[in-house]
């Protein structure tokens, strides 16, 4: 297998100290950030970092649980449960080798929490952490409709959490201990290389679990088609490092970069983490009924409900293209091992 290339590229780092004082700096900052490389990291944000550590904490008491627990709320076709081995990127037609849970703030969660019992107070301490992931995001979402000269409410109110319409996911992900002795299989991935498809990711990660890398170039965002270039983006503690997501570059008419990400699989025993990775995605995805079109109307106008369907059709679409080539190369020439 030919070597992955790397190269070292400045990842923006941007304060929110003093935010409505400071919010036109921001502003630029985060505009610049999101035309040029889709990828920015967040400072003094206001979520302290024992309130991330807590949440890290939670998350390891639940993905402790046996399976047969956590398979009593299965992930479901409403983007909410969890899954273990399951999610296949198109860009490597295998599953990516880790468990998450997928939480949302209305009724897409019914019979989708845990019982209580279960894990006393896990419920109320993510809830909270999701308002505190909402509150930041809404202040990148001020900016961003400042930056397409938009009111100031115009991302925030196609993404109300109260609304029975919202769709925005907390997503809590646990990657597998990998052991250093043995070689890796050839079709082994931690998280295979994908975009988001929301309007902006924020990613919680803990120093000393490296391994999340982007490969930014993409131009369209009704295009796959991926560099083979990558920069780590190894998290300093209590950061939030952020994405933006499909429906900012479509909203955005391509303006806004969503870039190719993936976590590494470890196979460098001198360099790579090779021990159990936990992070946590907060992925503010459009209420159903939002309305989605870019100022200068590049794409037509969809809902949120249909944005949704349409990334998940593309996937879907792609992942069957990749079934197909891998199976065409076992066929003629039996390279893939699987
Ligand atoms: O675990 C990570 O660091 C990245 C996760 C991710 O990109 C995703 O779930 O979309
Ligand atoms: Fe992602």
């Amino acid at each position: 297998m030919a070597a992955t290339k790397y190269v070292d590229r400045p990842i923006p780092q941007i304060s929110l100290h003093d935010f409505s004082s400071r919010i036109d700096t921001i502003t630029q900052e985060l505009i610049h950030a999101a035309e040029a490389d889709g990828f920015f990291t967040l400072t003094n944000h206001g979520i302290p970092e024992a309130t991330i550590e807590h949440m890290f904490y939670t998350s390891a008491s639940f993905f402790s649980l046996p399976d047969a627990t956590k398979g009593k709320i299965q992930f479901s076709h409403l983007n909410a449960g969890w899954e273990k081995n399951a999610q296949i990127r198109p860009s490597t037609g295998a599953a990516d080798r880790k468990e998450s849970y997928q939480m949302q703030f209305g009724s897409n969660m019914d019979g989708m929490w845990l019982p209580d019992d279960a894990l006393p107070g896990f419920k109320d301490t993510s809830l909270r952490f999701m308002h505190e992931c909402q509150r930041v995001s809404e202040m990148l979402m001020v900016c961003f409709a400042r930056g397409l000269q938009r009111d100031d409410d115009f991302f925030v109110r196609a993404h109300d959490v109260s609304r029975p319409e919202s769709q925005t996911v907390l997503r809590l992900l646990h990657y597998f201990e990998v052991d250093k002795a043995l070689p890796v299989p050839e079709g082994y991935h931690r998280a295979g290389a994908h975009v988001d498809w929301d309007l902006i990711t924020l990613l919680f990660q803990r120093s000393g679990q490296s391994g999340l890398e982007i490969c930014p170039g993409r131009e369209a965002s009704t295009a796959f088609g991926i560099g083979d270039v990558w920069t780590k983006v190894d998290p300093a503690p209590g950061d939030i490092v952020c994405n933006i997501g499909d429906l900012l570059m479509s909203w955005s008419d391509d303006r806004f970069k969503s870039t190719f990400h993936r976590v590494k699989t470890p196979r460098d025993p001198e360099r790579d983490y090779y021990g159990p990775r936990y992070s946590i995605a907060f992925f503010n995805q459009p209420c159903t009924d939002a309305r989605i079109q870019g100022p200068g109307k590049k794409y037509p106008m969809v809902t949120g409900k249909e944005f949704t369907k349409r990334a998940m059709e593309r996937n879907f679409a792609a992942l069957k293209a990749k079934k197909e080539e891998l199976a065409g190369v076992v066929a003629g020439e039996g390279e893939v091992k699987a």
